[in-house]
């Protein structure tokens, strides 16, 4: 049945035939990519002729790739509904190209695959190239493309490559990898992607602020008395702990997806929707966060790593017992952060920002807590009201303020507004599917930009670099409980944190 409200918020663009070229067919392509594109197939948001060549070194013919693409699609809880008549459409357009990255020969095959692929399916030339692979081969694809002249845009066609994070894995690499690319490829065909970006309850924060005018008023210093933002996780390392081992929170979650949320929250409105006028308001709030001077880290920032626990009534081994994990690793899994915002809206209220894994259960939230009343009228203290977006599972928003009990006192209770994401029908789509579309549209406005990304690693860089001293006794928390005492000590006496 149509709903009401979901039709008068669709945007209906469809983006040119293109081709989309994966570089690796590993977890993220199996898991998020395919299942989001078989979605957007589903949902008839790709052109007819919308294809993809898969790279990777495996011995595979295009068969062998739409081989996997259906285990992936048929495998994911992201798809719903498995549809044949959708699926036999879909992997007419599926083809590999076998080869290592670091090869030219690949990226020549790829070249004449791409040639035939564009005649057989009439694409016109167009071409998004995704890099899902590690960190360390986003330089040499992004040249040996260039080798080939796949960079190359035409009055009548483009071409745009997409970089997967971590985008580095601290400044000077990140300046190095932008500067590398560069060689080869202008700004606008770069898109960083950032998969919390592409949430609609992220996107949401923009509409929710700039949209309304109830929020704007309070939105500072005079009525804000601090910000909270937690990413937590039940899981933990799920044969991925080789790559944590080198991520870490600070890498894999605070650099990126915290700060994207940070951004849009603390930022001031853009001088209207185009993404460089967003991305001009990230990087002027980026930009005012207050330097944490190397030796006060401590006072700023908690670090904790997961022994092991109880999640769900199961044990579970702690983080140095995981795959791919060192016995004595001194990793974090657990970050709560404090930062201050030195301007006119946010100086003197603090943004607590935390993350971590194997937290007792999955949520995203962002909880604005403001000021307590100026005065004190009643028999019962007024508790602080407190507006939290839930960003997901649950998506929506709340609002907690005080009201009077019925009777004949004035006793005060809190009392809860709910807004939740349902009214609008089910959440169509998927973050990777509603990213990857806009690659193929053209627009970056939901993709960080160079010096976003710089400024966000230079903020990080700053306490890895003081976190080389030794670690607090690690493991320091247990997995399924909500991490380091320390971290209540960082909030201070008159807050807490938020229990999800
Ligand atoms: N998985 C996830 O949930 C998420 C992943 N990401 C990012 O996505 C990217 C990919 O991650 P993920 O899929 O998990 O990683 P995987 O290790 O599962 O997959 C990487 C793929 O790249 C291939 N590959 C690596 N080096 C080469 C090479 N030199 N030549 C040819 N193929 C190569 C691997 O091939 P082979 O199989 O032969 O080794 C593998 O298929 C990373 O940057 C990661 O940080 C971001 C968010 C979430
Ligand atoms: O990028 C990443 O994000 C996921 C969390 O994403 P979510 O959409 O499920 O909240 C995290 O598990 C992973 O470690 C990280 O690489």
């Amino acid at each position: 049945m149509s709903n009401p409200f979901r039709e008068g918020m669709r945007r209906r663009r469809t983006p040119d035939a293109c081709v989309l070229v994966i570089f690796g067919v590993g977890d993220l392509t199996q898991r998020k990519l395919l299942p989001a594109l078989y979605r957007l197939a589903m949902e008839g948001e790709l052109n007819p002729n919308f294809s993809i060549v898969g790279v990777g070194r495996r011995d595979w013919s295009d068969e062998g790739f739409r081989d996997f693409a259906e285990d992936s699609v048929k495998t994911s809880k992201e798809t719903g509904e498995f549809d044949q008549q959708t699926w036999d459409g879909f992997q007419e357009g599926l083809f590999f190209v076998g080869g290592p990255f670091d090869q030219s020969e690949t990226f020549r095959k790829l070249k004449e695959k791409l040639e035939e692929v564009s005649r057989q399916r009439d694409t016109g030339g167009n071409v998004v190239f995704y890099l899902a692979t590690p960190p360390s081969v986003f330089a040499p694809i992004a040249e040996l493309l260039g080798e080939q002249g796949l960079q190359e845009e035409g009055s009548n066609f483009w071409r745009r490559l997409v970089i997967e994070k971590p985008f580095g894995v601290d400044l000077e690499s990140a300046r190095e990898l932008n500067a590398h690319i560069h060689k080869t490829w202008e700004e606008h065909q770069i898109y960083r992607i950032d998969h919390y970006l592409g949430k609609e309850t992220v996107q949401n924060l923009m509409a929710m602020r700039f949209g309304n005018v109830i929020f704007e008023p309070l939105w500072n210093r005079q009525y804000i008395e601090h910000i909270q933002i937690t990413a937590s996780e039940d899981l933990g390392m799920e044969g991925r702990g080789a790559y944590y081992e080198e991520a870490g929170i600070m890498r894999d979650m605070l650099q990126n997806h915290i700060l994207q949320m940070f951004s849009l929250v603390a930022m001031e409105p853009p001088a209207n929707f185009d993404a460089n006028a967003i991305r001009d308001e990230k990087v002027k709030v980026l930009k005012s966060i207050t330097p944490i001077p190397k030796e006060r880290v401590g006072e700023f920032a908690v670090r904790g790593q997961y022994g092991k626990g109880t999640l769900y009534g199961e044990s579970v081994a702690g983080y140095r017992e995981e795959k791919g994990v060192a016995p004595d690793s001194v990793t974090p899994t657990y970050v709560a952060l404090k930062l201050e915002v030195n301007n006119w809206r946010w100086q003197g209220v603090p943004f607590f920002l935390r993350t971590a894994k194997r937290l007792p259960k999955k949520v995203t939230e962002i909880a604005v807590v403001f000021k307590n009343p100026p005065s004190d009228i009643f028999p019962n203290k007024a508790e602080r009201n407190v507006l939290a977006i839930r960003i997901q599972p649950d998506e929506g928003m709340s609002l907690k303020f005080n009201s009077k009990v019925p009777g004949q006192d004035n006793y005060l209770r809190e009392v809860v507004m709910d807004f939740k994401y349902d009214a609008f029908g089910q959440l169509t789509g998927t973050p990777y599917g509603r990213l990857l579309l806009d690659s193929m549209l053209g627009d970056a406005t939901l993709f960080p930009r160079e010096d976003e990304v710089e400024l966000a690693w230079q903020l990080v860089d700053g306490i890895l670099e003081a976190w080389k001293a030794p670690a607090p006794e690690f493991p320091n928390y247990k997995a399924g409980t909500w991490g380091p005492d320390a971290a209540d000590e960082l909030i201070g006496p008159n807050r807490r944190w938020r229990r999800l």
